[in-house]
Formats: structure tokens, sequence, C-alpha cells
């Protein structure tokens, strides 16, 4: 895990061996976050660095700032409290925070992701205490490209993480408090994949908002105006795509949250010519589908004997149907029109048919309307009919599966896979309680935001069963894509980068081995889970000659090895003064940089 051992890839650029340069001291090394390391800063560097004075005698290590800081985070009493505390501690001491993050991964991960991060999210103008990453303004287009000039040089920025926050989990419209998803999954790049937390920046896009609390709000912090649409908007998303590809040009771009309308249109525009990728749409597919083919794996079943339901044909529903097409398409043999007759899309207003008014991603999955005809087509009359032995719920519909409709799914199949999505929690469509108690153990869950394990007498002659609920969100592909990409400096994110990400989350499924474990691999595996996808997705990415990184090893083991070594830990490293005049001027107050020098 260390670091600090030289290997024989410590000379990447990427490699996090050795000391840091670092150009401040004293209070201002103290509230730089990256390099500050508190009550840890060993003596050479505290007279180095004018710490004297500025610090307690005590030098204590990492774990034992962790043991103190666990203390007292224990003693919040609320998830927005514990939300707030960790962002304050990020705010304070880098490694300090993703070490925690990382040595209580199990307890933390759904307070800085969803679903406590959805409340922070809803909460941004009540809660705000100071900015964290890029705000850029449509009312100030020619902005753009200064605003984002700040955060560094062309080659400082590998991972960019933008949203125009429409349709935040699924929470709807947040406007400017979109920006702490971006936060919150940049969070996941670095504690899941390594990237270096420094490298990545998260941009809102602040079109104004429609949502309407936000708009009656006097401290609402973004524009507080109704969201702009049409050519407008276009014209802004594309200002900040050239932009940050003209300031940045080997950043990776990845998509969150956009609305509906947009998410699709966005993506299809820019994949063909960027690095880029919208998690909701295809980090979603891949997830689901690296569930689905484990579910089928106990159940004994193929792809091609998929009937899947998928209620909520929005962003993440047909982001979903898109990637199992693909699949069943290709186990199959057959070409994707034939594929999607398997896959049964229901919206607001039933399913799908050729009568319906749909979007032209929508449109491959339609079903003939000739043959529906007269009949109902809700979700209950959808399944009794189609007999699904997959449910996937990504409508923000909660408790729209009923006992009704999994029991009359469950009578169709031995082991129906149902997957309730929708995030955060109290928007899932089920909770696994009811599924596995509905279905008499039989049904293989995984949901959207984490769940405790769920007890039963569903084991041989009645015995007690823990099953343990896998949870299924694009947070357990997306780091390793994103690794992957970064690392060979991919020129694009193609399909088979994508089915290559698949394959390697699905070859690390518990439930492979064991029937009663997780369809997926939690969060005590998240690092070498990505390392896997990285792997798969950086050879991917060379047979297709996307990837421009150069003297990348082929061999697993080796390139496993190369990826690893440029992974970030949360380690502190030796401090080496650089710019030692401005140092000194800034001890004496002159500079800015330095901050106050006094408290
Ligand atoms: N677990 C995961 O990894 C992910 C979960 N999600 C969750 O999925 C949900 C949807 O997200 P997006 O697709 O991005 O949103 P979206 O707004 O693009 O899609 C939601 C869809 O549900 C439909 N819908 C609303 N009410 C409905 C009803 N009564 N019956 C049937 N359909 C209905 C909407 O018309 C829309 O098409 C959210 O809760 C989000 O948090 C999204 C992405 C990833
Ligand atoms: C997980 C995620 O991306 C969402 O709920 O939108
Ligand atoms: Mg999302």
């Amino acid at each position: 895990m260390s670091s600090q051992k030289a290997t024989k890839y410590s000379h990447l650029p990427l490699s996090t061996t050795g000391p840091i340069d670092c150009a401040v001291i004293g209070t201002a090394l103290l509230n730089t976050a990256y390099f500050n390391k508190g009550t840890a800063f060993p003596p050479d560097e505290r007279r180095q660095f004018e710490l004297t004075g500025l610090l307690p005698q005590s030098v204590h290590t990492l774990e034992q700032q962790v043991k103190r800081a666990w203390e007292q985070y224990s003693a919040m009493t609320d998830d927005l409290s514990r939300n707030t505390w960790m962002a304050s501690m990020k705010e304070q001491n880098e490694v300090l925070y993703f070490k925690l993050l990382i040595d209580h991964l199990d307890e933390l991960f759904s307070i800085v992701y969803t679903p406590t991060e959805g409340d922070a999210i809803q909460n941004y103008s009540r809660i705000f205490r100071r900015p964290e990453g890029c705000f850029l303004n449509i009312r100030d287009l020619d902005r753009v490209e200064h605003d984002l000039a700040q955060w560094g040089h062309p080659e400082d920025i590998d991972y960019i993480l933008v949203t125009d926050a429409e349709s935040i989990l699924g929470i709807g419209d947040q406007g400017v408090g979109g920006i702490l998803i971006c936060v919150a999954k940049l969070v996941l790049t670095t504690v899941c994949a390594g990237i270096h937390p420094s490298r990545t920046l998260p941009v809102v896009l602040d079109c104004g908002t429609d949502n309407e609390s936000h708009l009656r709000d006097d401290l609402y912090l973004g524009l507080r105006e109704r969201r702009v649409r049409g050519p407008r908007y276009d014209e802004f998303v594309d200002t900040f795509v050239q932009a940050a590809r003209r300031l940045y040009p080997r950043a990776y771009i990845h998509f969150e949250d956009f609305g509906v309308a947009n998410a699709r249109r966005i993506l299809d525009r820019y994949r063909p010519d960027i690095p880029c990728f919208n998690d909701d749409v295809q980090g979603t597919g891949c997830a689901v589908l690296a569930a689905i083919k484990s579910g089928l794996h106990v159940s004994s079943q193929k792809l091609s004997d998929l009937r899947m339901v998928i209620f909520g044909a929005g962003s993440a529903g047909v982001g979903i149907a898109d990637q199992v097409r693909a699949a069943i398409a290709t186990e199959r043999g057959i070409d994707k029109e034939e594929a999607a007759k398997q896959i049964f899309l229901i919206d607001k207003h039933g399913l799908l048919t050729s009568e319906s008014e749909v979007s032209s991603s929508q449109k491959p999955f339609v079903k003939d309307a000739e043959s529906w005809k007269g009949k109902d087509t809700s979700l209950l009359s959808v399944v009794q009919e189609v007999r699904p032995n997959v449910l996937v719920g990504t409508s923000t519909v909660p408790k729209a599966f009923t006992k009704e409709i999994v029991e009359a799914m469950a009578s169709g199949v031995g082991r129906p896979i149902i997957l309730p999505l929708s995030n955060p929690t109290r928007l899932h469509e089920a909770i696994p309680e009811d599924l596995l108690n509905w279905t008499k153990g039989k049904a293989l869950v995984a949901t959207g935001s984490p769940f405790p394990p769920v007890k039963g007498p569903w084991g041989k002659h009645g015995a007690q069963t823990e099953v343990k609920i896998a949870e299924c969100n694009n947070s357990v592909v997306f780091p390793g894509i994103g690794l992957g990409s970064v690392l060979s400096r991919a020129r694009l994110v193609t399909d088979k980068m994508l089915v290559a990400a698949i394959q390697g989350v699905a070859q690390m499924s518990p439930a492979l081995e064991d029937e009663t474990a997780p369809l997926l691999p939690g969060v005590d595996s998240v690092r070498e889970v990505s390392v896997r996808v990285a792997r798969r997705v950086i050879q991917a990415a060379m047979a297709e000659g996307l990837a421009t990184e150069v003297d990348i090893p082929t061999a697993d083991a080796d390139l496993d090895e190369w990826i690893r070594e440029q992974m970030w830990e949360p380690e502190y490293r030796p401090l080496r003064l650089v710019g030692a005049e401005s140092a000194s001027r800034a001890a004496k107050g002159e500079l800015k940089i330095a901050g106050s020098m006094k408290r």
C-alpha cells in the first residue's frame, strides 16, 4: 500500500512517491488543505516551514489523528451534521480526510455520498460556509474561459466533473447546490480509484433554476431566475466544453445529473470527439448490467433468457436499456433491433409503444401499439403479461414496486432480479426487506443507495439466513473507468471500453462464489475493483488505438502494478520548500499567499 517505497514505475509523472514541492509556510501552510499535516508536521518541517509556535508540541502520527477525528465524528448526532463535519475536515487537511474516509468507508460512504449528500445539496444555500469548485454563469459567457483558467496549468487537471444540476440524484433541479454532487463524486474517484485530489475540478454550469423553493429563497446562492433553455443553453455548454479542452487538453470530462432532455444529447454531441462520459447514462448502464450478469449467474440463466422491465425511462433507465440491449445482441449474435424486444420501458403514461410520444433514445425500445391495443399498460399489467425476470426502477417513485407487482413477477420466475435504483433512499421503488419477504427470500436484490442486510427464514428447512444487499450504484464503475481513461490518456471513451469495464466489475462479484453474497462488490474492495476496471479499460483503449500514453505495459500483472503506482494514497509525504524567497517574504506578511499570519 505504501507509495514511499520505490518501484519500477516510481518515475511515472503521476507516481505519488517521494517529497512534494511546497511554496507556502506558516499559517498559510496550515490553511492549505492539500499540504497541511496539522499536529503530524515533524520537528524539522516545523522549523523549516515557520510552524513552531503555531502548533502544540506533541508530534502525532496520521493514525493518531484518525483516531482523534473519528472520536469527534462519532459525537455527531445526525447525518447532515456528519456530512458537514466531513466537509469541514476536507477543507482543513485532505490527507487526514481521505485517510479517515478510507479507514471507515463502510460507515462514511453514505454520509459523503447518497443519501446524505442529497440533503446537503438541497440545503446548500443554508449550510454554505465556503465555496469549493468552479461556478460558471450562463449570463457571463465571455468569462467562462477566464473563470476556468484559474484552476491550473494545462497539464494540471486530469478529471473535470460537471453538472448543470437539473436532475440531481432523484431530487430534481437543485441549481447551484449541484456543485456538491461534483465534489462528492470526485471524492469517490480519489477514494475508490486514487485519482489525485488536486488534479480534479468540480464545475457547476449555473443556468438558473426551476426549483420554486430555491427561487423563493432569499438566501439561495445561485442565479435566482428561471432556467435558461434553448440555443443559449447549448452555447453555454459548448463554450464550457471548448474552453475546458483548450485549457486542460488532457482532462477527461464526466457529465453528471443533467436533465433528461439534455443528458443524452450532450453526450452524443461530444462523444465522437473528446474523452467524455455521462455517468447517469453510461455508468448506471454498466453497473446494472454487471449486477444483472451476476444475478443471472446465480439463477443459472443467460442474457438470452432475459426479459426486463424498466420502470422510469429517463437518462438512467434508457442508459441501462442501451447497455443491456448491446450485451444481448452480442451474446445472441443478433442485431440490436431484435435484442430490444426483450426490454420493456415504462414511463409516466405506461409502457412505451409506437403510439407514445418518445425521445430518439427511447424509440428503439417502443413496442408495437397494435399488439397492446385494449390492454392496460401499467406496471402491474406489463409484469403480468411479460413475466420479466429482471425489474429495474429508475422512476423516482417510492414504493412503486408493490407486493402485488412483486408477487406477480415472482410467480413467473424462480429467482426474480429486482433493482430499485432511485436515489436517495426514500425514493427507492421498494425496500429489500419487503422484496425478500414478499418473494420468500427468492428475490435477488440490489439497490441504488446502501441498505443493511436482511434476515429471514429462507435457508434450508426454514433456517434463518442473512442476505447482504449490494449497492447497485454507478459508483462501482465510474471511478475505474475514469482512472483507466486518465492513465491511458484515451482520446475517446468507446462502447468497447465500457463493455470491458462491465466485465471487470462482473468478474469481481461476490455472488459468483456464494449465492447469498451481494450481486456486486462492496466498499471493502473498491480500490481493487477500480484497478481491475481500469486495467480492462486501458487494454480496450490500446486495442482500439485510442491510448495516447506511451509505454503502457501489456501483461496484466505489470499493468496492475503500473496502475497502482499512479493511484494517489492518503499519506504524509515529506515537503520540500520551493521558492524560498517567496516563502520568506510570505513569512514577513508581504505576500498575499501567506494569508493571515496571526490568528
Ligand atoms: N443507482 C444508480 O446508480 C443511479 C440511480 N439513479 C436514480 O434513478 C432515478 C432517475 O434518474 P434519471 O434517469 O437521471 O432521471 P430522469 O429524470 O432522467 O428519469 C426519470 C424518469 O422517470 C419517469 N417517471 C416519473 N414518474 C414516473 C411514474 N409515475 N411512472 C413511471 N415513470 C415515471 C420520468 O418521466 C423520467 O423519464 C433517480 O432517482 C436517480 O437518483 C440515476 C442514476 C444512477
Ligand atoms: C447515482 C447517481 O448518479 C444518481 O442517482 O444520479
Ligand atoms: Mg447521477
